[in-house]
């Protein structure tokens, strides 16, 4: 019988929920309060801090496995300031997820936290358990108070399994955008994608997320990055043209997108490589990847290709992203390769 990784699932889930807890106490102390905009650290600490919460659970639930991580802990082994301003709120954290998370794991001091953040450091590869992490996707998204994501996956020989995704300001109904904020998504190979909120007590199961069934096409609707150096808007809208699509695209940082999509708010997500040097990381898709193929979708690069989460710390042997519904995809697919076929990168 296929393995379900029902406890990994579930250990994910606790993960990245104690992270979001922590990103979202790092927003309201710095980001919005005395630290401006254009200085880096709120988001390093908040990404720092992260890193340590769901490394020391996933650690704890699983110690022999192996975690690609986005960050690492130099900067906080030299920075004495800037290693007790995240002590201070990784501490917090572990002890506010506690009475909500159950027993993940506690961390004791910081040179534990540091040690776990380096604990980010596995070059990945197709063999064995590996977790792909990144403690905040989307971090211009959380700087400007949008949408960020704390992104969380399972590789076992290559192949992703389990994914779970905190997106602390997503509303958890797209049709009440004004309502209550912060969603959680999760998924494993074979079992579907669920949402639940993200402050939801343990033992709620989540409702089960399914893409919309794209039956005219011009009818659908893209969400693409916020960041133009990121995917090509002009390129997108070429191909929205293409499509006879009219609706404007809806522009979000981070996995959001992936899990907007997967829920049936938007139809078609497009990454369009702006420069044939950028290699897109694995963590920036792991999770999101799998949520769409459970929840009814198809994800590959520009050129048709599946995403190969085997060969290390980056997808390099793919360009860019095209999700859509099962049904569609190919259509998407066409049209987004002509496009791009007329282009000199
Ligand atoms: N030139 C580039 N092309 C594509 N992605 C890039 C890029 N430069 C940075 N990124 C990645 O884009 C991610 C954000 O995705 P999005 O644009 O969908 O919000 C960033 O994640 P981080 O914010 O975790 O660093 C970063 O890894
Ligand atoms: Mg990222
Ligand atoms: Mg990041
Ligand atoms: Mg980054």
């Amino acid at each position: 019988m296929a393995a379900n990784y029902a406890v990994e699932r579930k250990i994910a889930e606790l993960a990245v929920r104690r992270a979001s807890i922590l990103t979202n106490k790092t927003f309201h102390s710095l980001v919005k309060g005395t630290v401006s905009k254009e200085d880096k650290s709120p988001v390093t600490i908040g990404d720092f801090g992260a890193q340590s919460a769901v490394i020391g659970a996933v650690l704890h639930a699983f110690p022999g496995d192996a975690v690609v991580g986005e960050e690492d802990a130099d900067v906080l082994r030299q920075d004495e300031n800037t290693r007790t301003l995240v002590w201070d709120l990784v501490k917090g954290a572990v002890e506010e997820s506690a009475a909500l998370n159950g027993e993940i794991g506690t961390i004791q001091t910081a040179e534990e936290m540091m040690d776990l953040i380096d604990r980010g450091n596995s070059e990945g590869g197709p063999k064995g358990r590996i977790w792909a992490l990144d403690p905040i996707d989307g971090t211009k998204g959380f700087l400007r108070g949008g949408q960020y994501a704390v992104c969380l996956a399972l590789m076992v020989d290559g192949e992703v399994v389990v994914g779970a995704m905190g997106c602390p300001n997503l509303p958890v109904d797209p049709a009440n955008p004004d309502g209550e904020r912060g969603v959680l998504f999760s998924t494993a190979k074979g079992a579907g994608a669920i949402q639940k909120p993200l402050n939801s007590s343990l033992d709620v199961e989540g409702t089960p997320i399914a893409m919309n069934k794209v039956t005219d096409l011009s009818q659908a609707s893209f969400c693409e990055s916020v960041e133009a150096g990121h995917s090509s808007h002009g390129q997108q809208a070429a191909i929205a043209k293409a499509l006879g699509i009219t609706k404007d695209s809806v522009r979000m940082d981070s996995q959001a997108k992936y899990g907007s999509i997967a829920r049936g708010d938007g139809d078609i997500y497009l990454r369009l490589p702006t420069s044939k040097s950028y290699q897109e990381k694995i963590w920036d898709h792991a999770a999101g990847k799998l949520l769409v193929e459970e929840a009814g979708g198809v994800v590959t690069d520009s050129v048709g290709k599946t995403l190969d989460f085997s060969i290390g710390r980056t997808l390099r042997d793919n360009k860019g992203v095209v999700a859509a519904e099962k049904d569609v995809h190919q259509q998407v697919l066409d049209a987004v390769m002509a496009e791009l076929s007329k282009a000199s990168l």
